[in-house]
Order: C-alpha cells, then structure tokens, then sequence
C-alpha cells in the first residue's frame, strides 16, 4: 500500500528512487528557506511517515501531523524530539544505534590526534608559508601512546574508543557511567570512576554520553579547572554537555590545554564564536558518522524501521 512519505535528508539515490517507486515521497535535502519549511509544512499535513535528521518536531508541528505513525531519525541522539508528546500520540520513534558506532568513535580519535599533535595550527602554518616557524620547541605537542584516557559515557560509541585507546595505544582507560559496568572495567582493564577523580586524572578526556537534562551542563568550569597539566578535552556527543563558556575562558587561559570539538552548543557556530579565535581548539563541523559507508547503513535502517511500522511490524531500533 502507497503511504506519503516526508524525507528530509540527503537520502543516497538508490534508496531515495526505491522510496518513490514504494511510497508518495515528498523529499527535501534540508530546510533552507521559508518556501522549504512552508512546504514541509504542508506535505507533514498528509505525512503518514518522517524519515530525516534536523527538523524540530514540537507540539505545533505534531499537531500540524495528524496522519503520522512513524518517525524514522537518521540518527542515534534523539534528545531533539519531545519524548512524551511523541509517545501520548501513539507515533513510533525509530533511531540509529551501532551502525555509526565506529565513525564517531574515529572522529574521536581524530579529534583527539588532532589536538595531542596541534595539527590544525600546523597544518595552517604551512599553508601560509611558515614552515620554518613550525619547527621549534613551541610548537611540540604531546604524547598519545601510554596516556590515561577519560571516558564520559561508556556506552556503544564509549565502548569504541575506549578499545581504541586500550588496544590501539596502549592507554589506561577509566570511565564515569551512570550503571556500574564491572564487565566493562574488565574487557579494557579499566576503571569506573567519579567524574571528579576522571576530570583530575585523565590525559585526554572524550565526552560521549547522551544528551539528557542529568547531563546538560555537566562538563564546567569546576571540572575543567581540576584537570591535569596538558590535558585535552574531545566532545562527540553534544555540545549542551559542556558549558561552552566555561570551556571557552579554561582555554583562553590556559587551564585546559586544548580541545577538540565536534558539536557545539549552537549549531552551527555563531561566526561570532570565540571558540573560532583560539589556536588551542580544533573545530569540526558535527561530521561524527558522516563517511558514505556509515550515513547510508544510517539511511538504510531508518528506510527499515519505516517500512517496517507501515506494515504494522515491530521497528528494528525503537527508541
Ligand atoms: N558527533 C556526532 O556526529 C555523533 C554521532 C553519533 C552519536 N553522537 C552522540 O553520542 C551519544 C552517544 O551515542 P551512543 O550510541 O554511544 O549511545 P549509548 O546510549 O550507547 O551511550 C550513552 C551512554 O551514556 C550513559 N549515560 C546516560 N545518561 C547518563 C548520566 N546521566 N550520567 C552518566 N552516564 C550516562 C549511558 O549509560 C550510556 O552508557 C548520542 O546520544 C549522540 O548524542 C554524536
Ligand atoms: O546523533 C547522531 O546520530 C549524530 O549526532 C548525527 O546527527
């Protein structure tokens, strides 16, 4: 049976044409413009079913959706979506867990090198001529290998950095997670530990865990300050988990060494940022999962979970 069918997203082709051979699909790459969101707006109106990332599904536009029995997210985070309002309307929520697992953990590292190694400032240098300038004593990073690696959030995209730096580096690891994971601290020889002893005893620090009003502001000022000399901050879960003022000024002077970013608690950053001003951040776009291989097994599931609550099945990831 042809349902209507709302994709906002950059959907890979094939899937997106067997989406349309299927379903009325009514497809946007993104919400840029007035005439986009009015026209959202009005195909939500007849929608039986949602599949895309990035679109603010308040009260008014489920409201605006009275059809809908599927959202199907392109991501894992759902801490956007109104929870209960979703659920008091019998809309199933469907997420991404796993398949982005390793790319966001990768960005992790990636951030994490990044820093350790100053690469963005010196890669810049070249860029501008100053190669010779890159090559003395005040330029030097730090050591990755041996260094004792800070979990917040040891969950999936936890885990995985937490076997990379174990496996990869040769990295004590301890973590702060809300259930007791004894098994964990076994499978990566690591420690659980209070967030005050992992902010004053950890080299790197990667912030992983989900969004949620527990975690908003978790990350700030009073941990930073107790972190240890040359210590380096990496947030790949969301930037409301840190308070970005706070992290702003600990860099600016010097409190926390560097930081690696890849989310930010606006998005996307102000021009206006002082986070863009400072040498001792690397700043990336919110690209965790975004290699093709990861964003169309991403696209795929949300496709399945789709389908699969049009014809009355169970979701293959609820959330
Ligand atoms: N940068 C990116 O592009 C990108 C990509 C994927 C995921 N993410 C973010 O990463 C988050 C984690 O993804 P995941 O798949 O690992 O999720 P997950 O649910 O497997 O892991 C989250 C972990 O956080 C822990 N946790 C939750 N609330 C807590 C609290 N109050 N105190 C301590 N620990 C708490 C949970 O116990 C769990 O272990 C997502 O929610 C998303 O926001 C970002
Ligand atoms: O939560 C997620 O999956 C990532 O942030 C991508 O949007």
């Amino acid at each position: 049976m042809q349902h209507n069918i709302v994709v906002v997203h950059e959907l890979y082709p094939e899937l997106l044409a067997t989406l349309q051979a299927e379903h009325h699909v009514t497809h946007f790459q993104r919400l840029g413009n007035d005439a986009d969101r009015a026209a959202f707006r009005d195909a939500m109106a007849e929608a039986d079913a949602f599949i895309g990332s990035n679109v603010k599904f308040d009260k008014a536009l489920l409201d605006a959706s009275p059809r809908l029995k599927v959202i199907a997210s392109v991501s894992v985070g759902v801490d956007a979506y109104p929870l209960e309002e979703i659920q008091s309307r019998n809309i199933v929520l469907t997420n991404t867990p796993e398949v982005l697992t390793d790319a966001t953990a990768d960005t992790g590292f990636l951030l994490l090198m990044m820093a350790a190694r100053r690469a963005g400032e010196m890669e810049r240098k070249v860029r501008g001529g100053q190669w010779q300038a890159s090559l003395g004593r005040t330029d030097f990073g730090v050591d990755i290998t041996g260094k004792t690696l800070g979990i917040v959030g040891m969950g999936r995209i936890g885990q995985a950095v937490a076997q990379r730096g174990h496996h990869g580096f040769n990295m004590p690891v301890m973590f702060y997670n809300r259930s007791e994971r004894p098994e964990l601290e076994e499978a990566f020889d690591a420690r659980q530990v209070s967030l005050e002893t992992l902010f004053s005893e950890s080299d790197f620090i990667v912030v992983t865990v989900a969004l949620s009003e527990a975690t908003r502001g978790l990350v700030d000022r009073n941990l930073l300050a107790a972190t240890r000399d040359k210590a380096i901050l990496i947030n790949i879960s969301r930037g409301q988990v840190v308070v970005e003022e706070d992290l702003t000024a600990c860099l600016q002077d010097g409190t926390l060494y560097y930081a690696g970013l890849d989310v930010y608690e606006r998005e996307p950053l102000a021009p206006d940022s002082a986070l863009l001003s400072l040498d001792n951040a690397v700043l990336l776009p919110h690209i965790g999962s975004s290699t093709f291989e990861t964003r169309n097994a991403m696209c795929d599931l949300a496709a399945d979970n789709l389908n699969r609550v049009l014809k009355g099945e169970s979701a293959l990831t609820p959330v």
